[in-house]
């Protein structure tokens, strides 16, 4: 999904009606989707003063039950994490997984239909004020400014966040010369290549010095060089204690900067932990293909016949191979060319090969677009 800065002034409207929840009901995370959601506009407490209620957790963004549906689409299905503070969270899925629909209600500009979100101790239901001043969006498409150039872009901001005066200049040379486009500052957006469009969207959301920045694929469409620096950036940033949830489609592209990763897929967050973490639980896992010179119509019946004991998944058959996911040890590989053998099927050829990160993608996600 890709929405445009303009989607980021409409916050409510954006929000279906119907899908809203009072905020009074949501707090904490207390509801469950069992429990019938209320219908109305958009919660009264949101044109209130923010009062400001700090959660009592120590982690730096919180995701406690997240629920959010479209009608029938399971946007974001019960979706539970966490992240500390200066850590680089990766949040990995495939395209319609539900990355982007989190991430917009981490930022404010949608509501959750069950459960709550919180950036910096604070509700998104019920503090969005707060959450706001500590939080950096860069949302997966850029703005339509074209005719500003990139220091009045930069300063429209800053001024929306209310930095004035000497304060204000210091932090846009900051942001400017942080993200490498201080040697641009006097072009306009609409001459700026993709990449250094990304940096400007990067500084736009680093421009209040946020405690907590949300990066929807901020490597999407970025060159090897230019996602190289990228990478550097959010680590620095990191570094400098920022806490930092980052998405991508791609796994390898985040694990060496993350420390952590949430595999998430139609809405169902499917595992998380640090890369390592992930890798250890898959070790022994395997693909196996056999080669079968006979009888190719017959291979996956004669594999659900196979001894139960025997941990074999996803059998798929690809021309005169069968592959499927084998976690077994050599005594179980032996164990399955004996069945193939006897019942008359000729083996040509076994291979097992060891999962890799993209392996593991794809085997944790079925890759199902809703
Ligand atoms: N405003 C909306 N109205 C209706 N359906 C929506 C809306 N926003 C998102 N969806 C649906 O919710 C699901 C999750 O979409 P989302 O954009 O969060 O996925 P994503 O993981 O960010 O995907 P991508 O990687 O392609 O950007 C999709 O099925 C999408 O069509």
């Amino acid at each position: 999904m890709s929405f445009t800065e303009q989607d980021s002034d409409v916050r409510e409207s954006d929000a279906p009606e119907s899908d809203v929840q009072p905020a009074s009901s949501v707090a904490a995370g207390e509801t469950s989707p069992d429990q019938p959601a209320a219908r109305g506009a958009a919660p009264e407490s949101r044109r209130e003063p923010a009062v400001g209620v700090h959660s009592d957790t120590s982690e730096c963004i919180e995701l406690r039950r997240l629920h959010r549906f479209f009608g029938d689409t399971r946007a974001v299905n019960d979706v539970t994490f966490s992240v500390g503070r200066g850590q680089v969270f990766g949040y990995i899925g495939p395209n319609g997984a539900g990355k982007t629909t989190s991430m917009r209600i981490l930022a404010t500009l949608d509501l959750p239909s069950y459960g709550d979100a919180f950036v910096d101790g604070f509700s998104v239901v019920n503090d969005p004020e707060l959450v706001r001043k500590r939080l950096g969006f860069m949302p997966d498409s850029f703005g339509t400014y074209r005719d500003v150039n990139c220091r009045e872009y930069l300063d429209f901001f800053a001024r929306a966040y209310g930095l004035v005066g000497r304060q204000r200049t210091r932090r846009l040379q900051w942001v400017l010369d942080f993200t490498g486009t201080s040697g641009m500052a006097a072009k306009p957006i609409r001459g700026l290549s993709k990449g250094m469009k990304q940096r400007l969207c990067l500084g736009r959301a680093l421009v209040h010095d946020p405690a907590v920045m949300i990066l929807d694929e901020p490597a999407a469409g970025l060159d090897p060089r230019a996602r190289i620096e990228l990478r550097r950036m959010i680590r620095e940033l990191a570094d400098r204690g920022k806490t930092i949830l980052i998405s991508s489609h791609i796994l390898t592209e985040l694990a060496e900067m993350c420390d952590a990763v949430g595999i998430i897929e139609q809405g169902r967050l499917l595992a998380t932990g640090s890369v390592d973490q992930i890798q250890a639980e898959t070790q022994n896992r395997s693909e196996l293909t056999v080669r079968i010179l006979n009888r190719h119509d017959e291979i996956i019946t004669c594999l659900s016949g196979l001894d139960e004991n025997i941990p074999i998944d996803n059998p798929i058959l690809d021309g005169q191979f069968v592959r499927f996911g084998f976690s077994g040890n050599m005594a179980d590989q032996a164990a399955i060319v004996t069945h193939f053998v006897t019942h008359g099927f000729h083996v040509a050829e076994v291979n097992a090969h060891k999962k890799s990160l993209e392996d593991l993608f794809l085997q944790v996600t079925e890759g199902l677009v809703q």
